[in-house]
């Protein structure tokens, strides 16, 4: 599905629901099926959650998760641990190509039964459940902090709970604090300090009901057309000021552009406010990798220059995320460089009209350019990408008084 987008309104007001973060709820779908007496509420309504939920129905079998890469490493931790089932975890093209090996190897140190299917190191996986009972494992965490999730959800499930050493560098640590406060919130308990995670094991939990977030990372793409607006007031639920998600310092970057976060009650209302005569926006998202996109485009629509660093993550997501961006910014007429872990993008002077954006089946490519229409007429390849994590995304933009068609 091809979209052409255009954009004439000054000013945006908008109530949105967007439904719950996806990490959240593949975290919650994964201890539920450990701990049958959580009930979870706001649920997301995304690609990745649906997958996640359908295999865990599944004891044998293939199980197809597509482009889910929480659904991936929490589901290979998961099958390993569960003693009888026998399956077959394989995925999109895309999902063939990103490295599971440090989960694997981990995994078999704790006495699992996992094998690749194809190529050493990257999906499908072929799993035997079985019980396992090592209870330390060393992990590299500085290149997915999904790894690291996966064994922390599986951890107080093992007869003795877990202990895991992370080596190297850690990245994405909220996510890995997400994970924690999330079992701590479920009734298990677990400690975090410097490079030590523990688990305690726990058989039974009492039962609970837990509300997931809505999705912060969904968030970005409406402070992006906030901050690229001349006025906005764009109300979202449910959010919190304490979230558990890391891509809540959206509100405090977005202060840069002009745009002022308002919790009221349950709902985040964005107000566009004037911007701060900021001439170079410089961030360092090691912690936030999935709003890189979303921060690049904002600044390519108000002329910015633009220096992202800690995006060593980034080629192994959905595409190569630092390729795609400079391709695609570069079709308006951007100068843009990138290292392996960082971008630039220098201020754009004209914006080049009805460029057709590539979106590598990678729904933020898709969501992070469509705010540019504001500024020009754009057309998105491939548009339906955004069910991954927000299939509403195109019917919240109309809302918004885009032109979707
Ligand atoms: O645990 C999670 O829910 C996620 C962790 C991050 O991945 P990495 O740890 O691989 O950076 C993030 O990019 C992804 O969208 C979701
Ligand atoms: C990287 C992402 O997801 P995953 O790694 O779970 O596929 C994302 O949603 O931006």
């Amino acid at each position: 599905m091809t979209l052409s987008l255009q954009h004439s309104s000054k000013n945006l007001i908008a109530d949105l629901q967007i439904t719950g973060s996806k990490s959240e709820s593949n975290r919650l779908l994964i201890l539920q099926a450990l701990y049958p007496n959580i009930q979870i509420e706001n649920l997301s309504n995304s690609d990745d959650t649906v997958v996640l939920k359908k295999a865990l129905d599944q004891s044998s079998g293939v199980i197809d998760i597509h482009h889910a890469g929480t659904a991936m490493r929490f589901l290979t931790a998961y099958f390993a641990s569960k003693e009888g089932c026998e399956v077959e975890i394989t995925g999109s093209k895309r999902m063939k190509e990103r490295p599971i090996r440090l989960l694997v190897d981990a995994l078999q140190r704790m006495g699992a039964d996992i094998q690749y299917k194809n190529e050493i190191g990257y999906p499908p996986l072929l799993i035997k459940g079985k019980k396992l009972h090592v209870d330390s494992v060393k992990l590299q965490a500085n290149v997915s902090s999904q790894y690291v999730s996966a064994l922390m959800l599986i951890g107080a499930s093992l007869p003795k709970g877990l202990e895991i050493i992370l080596e190297g560098q850690i990245t994405s640590t909220p996510y890995i604090l997400m994970t924690l406060e999330i079992l701590q919130h479920a009734g298990i308990k677990g400690d975090f300090k410097d490079d030590r995670i523990f688990i305690h094991p726990v058989k039974n939990i009492a039962a609970s009901t837990i509300a997931v977030e809505s999705d912060w990372s969904s968030a970005s793409y409406f402070y992006s057309i906030a901050a690229i607006s001349e006025t906005a007031e764009i109300k979202l639920s449910n959010y919190r000021k304490s979230s558990r998600q890391g891509d809540s310092c959206l509100a405090k970057i977005y202060k840069h552009f002009g745009v002022q976060t308002e919790f009221q009650g349950n709902s985040i209302i964005l107000k566009k406010q004037k911007a701060t005569t900021s001439i170079r926006v410089c961030e360092d998202l090691r912690d936030a990798p999935d709003i890189a996109q979303t921060i690049a485009v904002t600044c390519l629509a108000r002329r910015l220059e633009c220096k992202l660093e800690g995006l060593h993550t980034l080629k192994i997501k959905e595409t190569d995320r630092l390729q795609a961006l400079k391709n695609e910014m570069e079709k308006f007429g951007a100068e843009v460089k990138t290292t392996k872990d960082s971008l630039h993008l220098l201020p754009c002077k004209n914006l080049k009209a009805n460029v057709q954006i590539e979106t590598y089946n990678d729904h933020r490519m898709a969501m992070a350019f469509a705010p540019l229409a504001q500024k020009v007429p754009v057309t998105i390849i491939d548009a339906e990408v955004v069910s991954k994590s927000y299939p509403d995304f195109w019917e919240d933009l109309k809302k918004l008084q885009f032109l979707v068609q």
